[in-house]
């Protein structure tokens, strides 16, 4: 498997090789060059696997460079650190099923992937040597489940950028409270929008990139999306293996890395399985707006009690693009280029097409807060604010007779705030968040300016 730019400007890339690029080089985006398919008899083999053991399977049809025991080994290690038997467990609740994702080190989806891509970013520096400076942006969860990935590694060194006061205050000290000499937390004044613009800036400036070997973590990295495609598809052959033979998941979205892992799933198993992805926005709805209507076009980013989706512009909608504009990296480039220029994509004449892959919904800040309270008070089962988003999209768009999957991306003590105000008391913390508020924490705060964090990133990386 080769993979290659959403801008079609570089030359197909091995996956190591992908992953240790990040961004492509041309500014686009890496994918492969070509879906894999599989069929119902793959399908009937899957439903029998563990985690770990689909993982393989998954992963082994994107990667032909990493030898097959490596890559067991990979997945076990990362998978090693969640707290539940089977990864990614699924809870029925009601006529809902929730996907918790939220059994990693730092309680949200991002470890699923983060760590194994922290140990897929050790194994190659062993076998290739040198060194890296991670660069990343967050809006809460990728911060510190990629620190989490990557704290304590030998030659590696990671900065990440969130927006000053603008976290929940556990997700802020998850960060910080991790004083390993390799990372560096930096709170910028300004918007996680401010965060990742800066992020992808400092990548496009390929003379800094190459001095410093930055690499990324977000989902701009292809081996974020990868490994979020296994649980989309460990949740159907589960579901499939009780009898429900077409399914729809509704994914609460910001980066719409999450909800693209589940496109990729939908093209890799046989037409119909995955049905619909639904796409839940918080009062930050442009990508609803993009589904509903085919207007694609920025507005002020609003503060809501899901700060992790805060967000405006979205880094895996040029993937989207990509299959949208049939493969066409010139259309893609010419496409973000007048996105850039003008704040607005225009898609309006191809709405119906892309109701085919998604429906959509925004969720307002009272939906959100009357979700977590009616979901608690009927099932006494307490939803994250993000994945309230998802649940109350999934409740208001799921057809009849269908079933619908709810991810479940963040534990709801992550969200204290919200969740009191939804039920009267913040839910207990998890041993793993109980001691954050004792313990030190180390963080500076700088302007939201591309020289500022490229100064301080020079003066702190490895070289
Ligand atoms: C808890 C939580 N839910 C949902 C999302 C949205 O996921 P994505 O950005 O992949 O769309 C995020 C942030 O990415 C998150 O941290
Ligand atoms: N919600 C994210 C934003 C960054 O998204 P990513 O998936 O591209 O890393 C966060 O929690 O930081």
């Amino acid at each position: 498997m080769r993979y290659i730019s959403t801008r079609g400007g570089i030359e197909p890339l091995a996956f190591q090789d992908a992953v240790m690029m990040g961004l492509a080089r041309d500014g686009g985006l890496l994918l492969p060059q070509t879906l894999p398919t599989v069929g119902n008899q793959v399908v009937q083999r899957w439903q029998q696997l563990h985690y770990q053991a689909l993982a393989r399977e998954v992963l082994s049809l994107f990667i032909d460079d990493i030898p097959e025991t490596d890559l067991e080994d990979l997945i076990d290690r990362s998978y090693a650190s969640f707290a539940h038997p089977q990864v990614t467990p699924i809870t029925q609740q009601g006529d809902l099923y929730i996907l918790e994702l939220f059994h990693g080190p730092t309680l949200a989806f991002k470890d699923v992937a983060l760590q194994l891509l922290g140990n897929l970013f050790e194994y190659v520096l062993a076998r290739r040597g040198g060194f890296m400076n991670i660069l990343g942006a967050t809006s809460g969860d990728t911060g510190s489940a990629a620190i989490a990935g990557v704290r304590g590694k030998a030659n590696i060194n990671i900065f990440i950028l969130h927006p000053h006061g603008r976290t929940s205050p556990v997700q802020a000290l998850q960060m910080t409270t991790v004083l390993d000499p390799n990372v560096f937390n930096i709170a910028v004044r300004g918007t996680f929008d401010d965060a990742q613009g800066i992020v992808k800036a400092i990548f496009n400036d390929l003379d800094f990139r190459d001095q410093y070997q930055l690499g990324a973590i977000n989902s701009i990295n292809w081996a974020r999306v990868l490994a979020q495609v296994v649980y989309y598809v460990f949740a159907y052959c589960k579901l499939s293996r009780l009898g429900m033979k077409s399914v729809d998941f509704s994914v609460p979205t910001g980066n719409f890395g999450d909800i693209f892992a589940g496109y990729i799933a939908r093209r890799l198993l046989p037409p119909g399985c995955i049905h619909r992805l639904i796409l839940a926005t918080n009062a930050n709805d442009i990508l609803t707006r993009f589904v509903t209507s085919g207007d694609y076009s920025c507005s002020q980013v609003q503060a809501t009690f899901s700060p992790s989706m805060d967000i405006q512009v979205a880094s895996n909608f040029e993937r989207y693009l990509y299959y949208f504009l049939n493969e066409d990296g010139a259309a893609v480039r010419r496409s973000m280029e007048s996105f850039v220029a003008s704040g607005r994509l225009d898609l309006t004449a191809d709405r119906q097409r892309i109701g085919q892959d998604f429906s959509s919904r925004s969720v307002s800040e009272e939906e959100t807060i009357a979700t977590i309270r009616d979901f608690y008070s009927e099932h006494h089962y307490l939803l994250d604010p993000h994945t309230a988003v998802g649940v109350k999209a999934g409740l208001e768009l799921r057809d009849p007779g269908r079933p619908v999957v709810c991810l479940a991306t963040a534990h709801p003590a992550k969200f204290g705030e919200a969740v009191s105000l939804a039920i009267g008391n913040e839910p207990p913390l998890p041993p793993a968040l109980a001691e954050l508020q004792k313990r030190e924490s180390r963080c500076v705060i700088l302007d939201a300016q591309q020289d500022t964090i490229k100064e301080y990133v020079a003066a702190n990386a490895l070289h």
